[in-house]
């Protein structure tokens, strides 16, 4: 059998990202221990009941104690205070992580806190769901999926093979950007379609209510896509928007536009432009299917 990478791994708050993370490390024998400290009892006692790892309890410094690898799996905007309250307790040489949507101010945010001496490496796996808190995790979330490292200038590049191998071993595919580019690729790719379900979806739920008619019971294909999206954890998603403003400020003028556009072309009946844009996107959607990514 191969030794595992890390001896210990403490996973701060384990929701369904910690807790797929727990569950794949542990099906790739990746640690010999792994245990997690999240914020409320609650969450911990199930955490516990679920045997999603070796203890869960609610001391994020104590979880950290002796850990060789750390990851906070909290929403964006705890990052900070998470960094803040585990400094005092992480090992010389160990690995800290994140898993954050948003790349540049967790960086931000939890840099000040870390030690000298510790090796920070934040991460980003582009692989969710809807569904959140420590039932959601499942060991294959990360199966064939990209997880993005955004390594800092000073970042010990053994330190960042390590977590890419980590990565690896969950069953990710992996690649490394820096983190304002990450934060503006993800700003098309991963929250303006959020910000739109969520807006297409309130917008029904409005008119639904105006027609005094059951428009959502009708709702099908398409639309329920967009439920699923709209039904991701709203805290998460406050803090990606608060997080990430100016690179999705700056996507959502430009998607504006390009809404115009169609707005105009269905005015004036130009159904060229239409049929244009729209057998352009067809074939986007094909190349993503040939690349396995759809
Ligand atoms: N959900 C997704 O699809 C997805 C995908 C990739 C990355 N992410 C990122 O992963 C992170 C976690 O997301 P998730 O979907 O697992 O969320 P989640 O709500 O399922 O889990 C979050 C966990 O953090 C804990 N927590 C919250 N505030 C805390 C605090 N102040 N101190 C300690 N613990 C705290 C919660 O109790 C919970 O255990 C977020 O930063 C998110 O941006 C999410
Ligand atoms: O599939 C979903 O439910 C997701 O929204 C996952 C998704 C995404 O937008 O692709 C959401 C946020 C994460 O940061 C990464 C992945």
């Amino acid at each position: 059998m191969t030794k595992p990478l890390f001896n210990k791994i403490a996973l701060i708050g384990i929701g369904l990202i910690g807790g797929s993370i727990a569950l794949a490390a542990r099906r790739g024998g990746l640690a010999n221990k792994i245990v997690a400290a999240t914020r409320s009892e609650e969450t911990a006692a199930t955490a516990n009941r679920l045997k999603l790892v070796d203890h869960c309890g609610t001391d994020l410094a104590a979880a950290c104690q002796d850990a060789d690898l750390v990851i906070v799996c909290t929403p964006v905007g705890a990052c900070g205070e998470a960094a803040r309250v585990i400094a005092p307790s992480l090992k010389p040489g160990c690995i800290v992580s994140d898993v954050g949507s948003v790349k540049q101010a967790v960086v931000d945010a939890m840099q000040p806190h870390l030690p000298a001496g510790v090796h920070f490496v934040p991460a980003h796996p582009v692989a969710g769901t809807e569904n959140s808190g420590p039932e959601a995790g499942f060991a294959e979330l990360f199966d064939g999926r990209w997880t993005i490292l955004t390594p800092l200038p000073d970042s010990d590049p053994a330190a960042v093979d390590k977590l890419d191998a980590f990565w690896k071993g969950l069953g990710s595919l992996t690649d490394r950007l820096d983190p304002a580019g990450h934060d503006r690729i993800l700003a098309i790719t991963s929250h303006l379609p959020h910000l739109i379900a969520y807006t297409i979806v309130g917008t029904a739920d409005d008119l639904a209510g105006h027609l005094n008619s059951e428009v959502l019971r009708f709702a099908a294909g398409g639309f329920r896509d967009f439920t699923r999206i709209a039904a991701s954890d709203p805290t998460m998603w406050r803090d990606v928007f608060l997080n990430n403003r100016e690179a999705v400020l700056e996507v959502l003028a430009r998607f504006q536009e390009d809404l115009f556009y169609l707005q105009r072309a269905i005015r004036w009946g130009e159904g060229d432009k239409l049929f244009d844009l729209f057998t352009r996107t067809r074939e986007i959607r094909r190349a993503l299917i040939h690349l396995n990514q759809a």
